[in-house]
Order: C-alpha cells, then structure tokens, then sequence
C-alpha cells in the first residue's frame, strides 16, 4: 500500500527453543495509532523488541518506510532512522527542569559534536516552547523533572522522543499507574501525534483502548490473531476466548477473592 511506513512479514523469535513470536505479520501506515493487545506473554513486548532492534528475529523481515531492511541493524542504527521506543519507566534526567531535559533531547537528535557547538538558537527554543505546549508542561519548564506527576514524566519522555523527530513511536504501556485524568489527557496527545507520525502501542487498559483506538492488532502466542476495529476485535468469538474471557476470569477471581 502506498502509505505503509513499516512491513514486519512473518517475525519468528526464538528464546533458546522457546517460540515468543511465530510468523507474526504487522502493517503500519503512515500517521496511524495502533493499538497491539493480547492476553500476557502474547509476544506483544517482543514484538516491540524486534522492531526497534533490542531483540533479533530468527526468521522473517521487517522493512521500515518500503525499502529500508532494518532487521540486522543496529538499535542505534534503528533509533537514528526514525523508531523511537519508550519503556514504561520514564528515563528522564529528574534532578534537571523540564525544559533542560527536552533541550537535551534535541541536541542528541543533531549529534553530540554539532550539539557541543551549537548555541541555542531561537528556532530551537521556539521548538521547545511547542513542545512543552503540546504536552501540556508550559508551565512547568523551569520545575525540576523529578517532581513532576507519573503521567507528566510520561508526557516528559514522549515530548523528548518528539524532539528527535521519529516517524515511528513505540509504547509500553504509557496509561499504566496514570490517573483517569492523566490517561485521557494521554489518548488525545497520542491522537494529536499520530496525525503526523505513527505509533504503536501495546496496552493492557481496554478502556483506554476502547476510546482511543481506531484499528487494533490482537495477539495470542506468539501470532496474529485478529485485526480490526475494536468493535470487529470485541466480536470475534477467538478473541473473546483466549484473551477477553481470560480476562474476565481474572477479574472475577479477582472480585470473588
Ligand atoms: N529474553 C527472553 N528469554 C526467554 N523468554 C522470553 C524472553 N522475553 C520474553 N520471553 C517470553 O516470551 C513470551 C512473550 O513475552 P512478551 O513479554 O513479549 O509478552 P507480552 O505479550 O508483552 O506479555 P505481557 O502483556 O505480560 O507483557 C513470554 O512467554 C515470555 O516469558
């Protein structure tokens, strides 16, 4: 398809015998939020591994923005063409402000000597300026990032990643321990994103998935299971057997406990 930003054609990941992907295909478009879901140990983490380099398929290829083979690169190699990965725990430097942070941010975009060199310009401070806007931290750039919020740390990395410009988001998990507030405020800054990039994201919370996603890759061991709207996904009978009423097992054990 002409907008497809990443191919990943049957993935298969090998732990030592143990087959944590089996033949998974993914499509991504361009400016597309994706919501990957499945029941625990799916293989959604590793697919994450796979695309942004940290973890090397035994079989099958990935293929990012139509003609680019990343599957032996590099992680580094991978984040420099434009995946960028956030884990669930924010590394951000907290004993610096907000704003401090997103300028490193960006200097590690243009390289360490070119960074050295360069004094801060003005466009780079307006750049900044958006960016704080756009993760609702304006008016906290001069705090330091450790006493921010769970949910503003997770602001904090995303508008971080931002700043390196990548056309590929990755997320663990990024409502996890945030408020319902914090997790909705999240939803509308991954819509706003993916207007003009795309993002994967693996998430557990189904509400949050209900609300936000428009297409939803579910797995189940290792493979695809289904693909859709959330609506295609909730009625497939599959999906609701190995993960829907796991789940609801879970929460029913969980509440007669
Ligand atoms: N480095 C590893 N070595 C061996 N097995 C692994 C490794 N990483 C993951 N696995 C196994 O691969 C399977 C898939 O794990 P993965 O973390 O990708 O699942 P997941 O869908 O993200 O699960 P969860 O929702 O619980 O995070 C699991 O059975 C896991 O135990």
């Amino acid at each position: 398809m002409e907008s497809v930003i990443l191919q990943c054609d049957e993935v298969t990941v090998d732990f030592d015998g143990f087959k944590a992907i089996q033949g998974m295909n993914l499509s991504l478009e361009r400016g597309e939020l994706r919501f990957l879901i499945g029941p625990n140990g799916a293989g959604k983490t590793t697919m994450l591994d796979v695309i942004c380099g940290k973890v090397k398929p035994t079989a099958g290829k990935v293929v990012f923005s139509k003609t680019i083979d990343i599957t032996r690169k590099k992680e580094h190699q991978i984040a420099e063409l434009g995946i960028g990965r956030k884990f669930q725990t924010p590394s951000i430097f907290p004993t610096l402000t907000v704003y401090e942070n997103l300028e490193i941010a960006m200097k590690q975009k243009r390289g360490v000597f070119a960074a050295m060199r360069a004094r801060m310009r003005m466009e780079d401070h307006d750049r900044i300026e958006a960016q704080l806007e756009m993760i609702g931290l304006e008016t906290k750039a001069d705090w330091r990032a450790g006493g921010l919020s769970h949910g503003e740390k997770q602001w904090l990395e995303i508008g971080m990643m931002l700043l390196q410009e990548p056309e590929i988001l990755l997320l663990d998990e990024p409502v996890a321990g945030m408020t319902d507030n914090e997790t909705e405020k999240t939803g509308e800054l991954l819509k706003q994103i993916s207007r003009t990039q795309s993002i994967v994201v693996v998430e557990h919370d189904m509400e949050f998935v209900r609300n936000f996603a428009s297409k939803v890759t579910v797995m189940h061991e290792g493979k695809l299971l289904k693909e859709g709207s959330m609506e295609d996904v909730q009625r497939d009978d599959r999906v609701a057997e190995v993960y829907l009423g796991k789940r609801r097992d879970a929460d029913a054990s969980r509440s007669t406990a």
